[in-house]
């Protein structure tokens, strides 16, 4: 299988190299040159299968014969062997119209495992099969961070540095990250927002001399393993609720930040999964679904939410459906992009807004609204929602029509935002890895948001 560039100018690389280069050269983003197609048929003989022989089959069409089929089993199994349920990512009825799938069994107690545990071990196999050195840069609301830090502690030939926004993620999160103390982990503390720490890394990216002379890998869903390691729990959902017959017409409501996990669903879609509605939820941060109603991708205000890993403006993988948009124009799309350097926004035309909503359906929840719903479901089915996944319920509450199923992605465990839940008088039970963090030292590094700042702490630590 080969990769190539969003912008056009990185052609047919293979998976390997794509993992290692992480954003391209060019700037633009990585996507597989071909998208591979699943049949019915296929989907029929997949429906028994456990989530780590999943996994294996849809790595497979992605990776072919780069890794052999023993060693990816292998990858594949120690990934998903550190989830608490056997079933990795389980289904949670509600209802007979909603379900929740619950991503947040690894761990760090976030979807970002099921990607960063697959991804950890995959570099730690690409550093031995190709001698590569391994030196992560990384950014995070908060979830990307603690579990890409837990998916490479301590292992060999591999350093991560992680850019977090300072006090602006919750204490379980800033708490998960900092009290690592392995000599490969540093945390660094920016002042300023996760856009401003995404910003950096991708201008320090793109400085193609300074990524290469620093050897710099990505654990971002900038990096083409992440996605692919996402669309497994699509096919994983539709398969389970289609042993009930319940798949005729079966959305998924997806909390959107980054544009990642929702990309992954899309990405599903186009491998031929029968998605209904994609519903995408955000919080009052709503550039994405300003997109879709209007066609402007601007970003606004910053706004600090209850839902703090989805306080996102500039969205990451929004450049990867433009491409898919634009008809797989490298040209377009490098056009765009640059515009949206120069001006800060986008406009699309009126042909290819409804392009967009026939992919997408947009949400975007208020603040309050994603308390009220915790309460709501809480009350009524005496189930806690983090307060993420409730903005994909919330979502789902209002799109999901008669006839209708709808799996809500629930992307943490609300142990995780105990400060968003305390507001609603609801008192949790810590697990107790959560619990422990609280009696741990902590170990980072409060730095300002300049390039010039990064540079010397990665040119010291790397
Ligand atoms: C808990 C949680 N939910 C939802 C999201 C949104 O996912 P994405 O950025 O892939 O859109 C994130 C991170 O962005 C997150 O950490
Ligand atoms: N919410 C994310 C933001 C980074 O997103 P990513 O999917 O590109 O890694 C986080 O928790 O850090």
């Amino acid at each position: 299988m080969d990769y190539v560039s969003t912008r056009g100018k990185v052609k047919e690389i293979g998976f390997m190299d794509a993992v290692l280069m992480g954003l391209a050269d060019d700037g633009g983003l990585i996507i597989p040159k071909h998208i591979p197609q699943v049949t019915t048929e296929t989907l029929g003989k997949w429906q028994q299968l456990s989530y780590s022989e999943l996994a294996l089959e849809v790595f497979s069409l992605f990776i072919q014969d780069e890794i052999p089929r023993n060693d990816l089993k292998e990858l594949v199994d120690n990934s998903y062997s550190t989830f608490r349920d056997p079933a990795v990512t389980p289904l949670h009825k509600l209802n007979d119209e909603l379900y929740v799938l619950e991503l947040f069994h690894g761990p760090t107690f976030a979807f970002k495992d099921v990607a960063l545990q697959f991804l950890g071990n995959l570099y730690g196999y690409i550093s031995r099969k190709t001698d590569s050195i391994i030196h992560i840069l990384g950014a995070t609301s908060g979830d990307t961070g603690a579990s890409a830090i837990e998916g490479v502690r301590g292992k060999e030939g591999i350093r991560i540095c992680i850019l977090h926004p300072h006090q602006k993620v919750s204490k379980v999160q800033e708490l998960q990250m900092t009290t690592v103390d392995d000599a490969n982990v540093l945390n660094l503390a920016v002042e300023g927002t996760f856009d401003d720490c995404q910003r950096i890394i991708k201008e320090l990216f793109a400085d193609v001399d300074f990524k290469h002379r620093y050897h710099l890998r990505a654990i971002n869903s900038i990096n083409i393993a992440r996605i692919l390691a996402q669309t497994v729990y699509y096919f994983y959902a539709y398969l389970q609720l289609s042993k009930e017959n319940k798949t005729d017409k079966l959305n998924f409501s997806v909390p959107t930040g980054n544009f990642g996990d929702i990309f992954a669903g899309y990405l599903a879609r186009k491998m031929g999964l029968p998605i209904h509605k994609l519903i995408l939820a955000t919080n009052e941060n709503n550039i994405l679904e300003r997109f879709v109603r209007e066609g402007v991708y601007e970003p606004g205000a910053f706004r600090g939410t209850y839902s703090p890993s989805m306080d996102i403006q500039v969205a990451s993988n929004f450049e990867r459906y433009l491409f898919y948009l634009y008809g797989e124009d490298g040209q377009a799309v490098s056009t765009i992009m640059q515009q949206f350097k120069d001006t800060g926004r986008v406009v699309i035309p009126a042909d290819k807004l409804q392009l967009v909503q026939a992919d997408f359906v947009g949400y975007s929840v208020e603040n309050e609204e994603s308390l009220d719903t915790i309460r709501t479901y809480y009350d009524k089915y005496n189930y806690l929602l983090d307060p993420h996944t409730a903005c994909g319920v919330a979502a789902a509450d209002k799109i999901t029509a008669d006839n209708e199923v709808t799996v809500a992605l629930s992307t943490a465990h609300p142990a995780k935002f105990d400060e968003s839940i305390q507001l609603r008088s609801i008192e949790q039970v810590f697990p107790q890895q959560i619990q422990a963090l609280f009696n741990k030292p902590q170990f980072q590094t409060v730095v300002g948001g300049t390039n010039n700042e990064i540079q010397d702490q990665l040119e010291k630590f790397f």
